[in-house]
């Protein structure tokens, strides 16, 4: 078993969800390169995902129709209409670490009636409830959520294919995702440089729930830290999506899995960049706790990141919250007074 983590060769791995199910020989490696790329890089390529390309070309010709929408249509669905942080932001208006994204987006969650709130309810039950859909593109809901509901299906596969490759029983994750998992989707546009102020089209950040899947068109930007320091570009393979694992993997796992930072840097001047981005979570109201890694992993822990700018709460719903509120400061002013800005972590301490 090799951890041979400082010694990377630059190129990110790239796995065949296929191999899981397929022949003995391909399966252990595939579970062994599964392990390995969680460890090393927090980032790999999945092929063999199964997803309908008709259903994903589809979805990516229907994100550059909605971008190129007049903005006064896009502006009917802004974000901060919702107190459910679904809907559209500007280009400018998300913020990573404090400064302004150069990219605009819409954000999806799964299509829910809103949670009937009382005193005693979590505030973050609120993140609960319906999508905004642009009225100037009826079609847009129906490739979206199909495409919401193929994700979830390769990434629950996924799940349980990663709780193997730790040594854990298949449905190890599913008390926590099971009946209703976060179902995060962001569509997403960077402008070229030209319309931006600085290169970040999003700043370095950690994804906040077990795994990412993200489609990119032909544009490169993507780049993850390794653990050297230096960056990795993971430029668009045409058939897989780029898997990364979030926090919920890091603190399930004490730091065995390394939640990777990354960041886009925006396109050049006179291009754009399109990409979509499924983020997988736990039921808001589970609790993330610690696997029992099977010995010869256990020595490989690392702990959890500790990182004063973004606390991690094992809490899901907290954690989702937190999120929701630091990168959406206009949206938590109108909907959640007094729990953004600086002072948010005190406060949701005491919920
Ligand atoms: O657009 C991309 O390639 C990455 C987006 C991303 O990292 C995010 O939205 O969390
Ligand atoms: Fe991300």
């Amino acid at each position: 078993m090799a951890h041979a983590s400082s010694a990377h060769d630059n190129r990110l791995p790239i796995l065949d969800l296929g191999d899981y199910r397929g022949p003995a020989d391909a399966r252990s490696a595939f579970l062994e390169a599964l392990r390995r790329a969680l460890h090393d890089y927090g980032f790999f390529y999945l092929g063999g995902h199964g997803m309908d390309p008709q259903l994903v070309d589809g979805l990516q010709a229907a994100v550059r129709r909605f971008f190129a929408l007049p903005l006064k249509d896009k502006l009917q669905i802004e974000m901060i209409r919702s107190p459910h942080f679904r809907g559209y932001t500007r280009i400018g208006c998300e913020r990573t670490r404090g400064l302004p994204d150069w990219r605009e987006q819409l954000d999806i969650n799964t299509e829910a009636e809103p949670f009937p709130m009382t005193p005693d309810t979590p505030v973050w039950r609120r993140l609960q409830g319906p999508n905004q859909w642009p009225e100037a593109m009826p079609e847009l809901r129906g490739i979206v959520l199909a495409y919401q509901a193929e994700a979830t299906r390769v990434g629950i596969m996924l799940l349980e294919a990663i709780a193997t490759a730790l040594g854990q029983p298949e449905r190890a994750f599913a008390e926590i995702y099971e009946p209703t998992p976060s179902q995060l989707m962001k569509l997403i546009r960077y402008p070229g440089r030209g319309e931006t102020e600085t290169a970040q089209g999003v700043g370095a950040h950690r994804d906040g729930g077990f795994i990412t899947l993200l489609l990119q068109e032909v544009q490169p930007g993507l780049r993850v830290r390794a653990h050297d320091g230096g960056w990795i570009a993971a430029p668009p393979i045409p058939g897989t999506v780029v898997v990364n694992a979030g926090e919920l993997l890091e603190l399930a796992t004490d730091g065995y899995v390394h939640a990777a930072i990354h960041d886009v840097i925006a396109p050049p001047s006179g291009s754009d960049r399109c990409s979509v981005a499924f983020f997988l979570g736990s039921k808001p109201d589970a609790v993330v706790p610690v696997l029992p890694l099977p010995e010869p992993l256990r020595g490989f822990v690392r702990g959890v990141s500790v990182d004063p700018l973004n606390q991690i709460f094992r809490e899901v719903g907290l954690n989702q919250l937190k999120s929701r509120l630091r990168s959406h400061p206009d949206v938590a002013d109108a909907h959640y007074p007094g729990l953004g800005g600086e002072e948010f972590l005190p406060r949701m301490q005491d919920r």
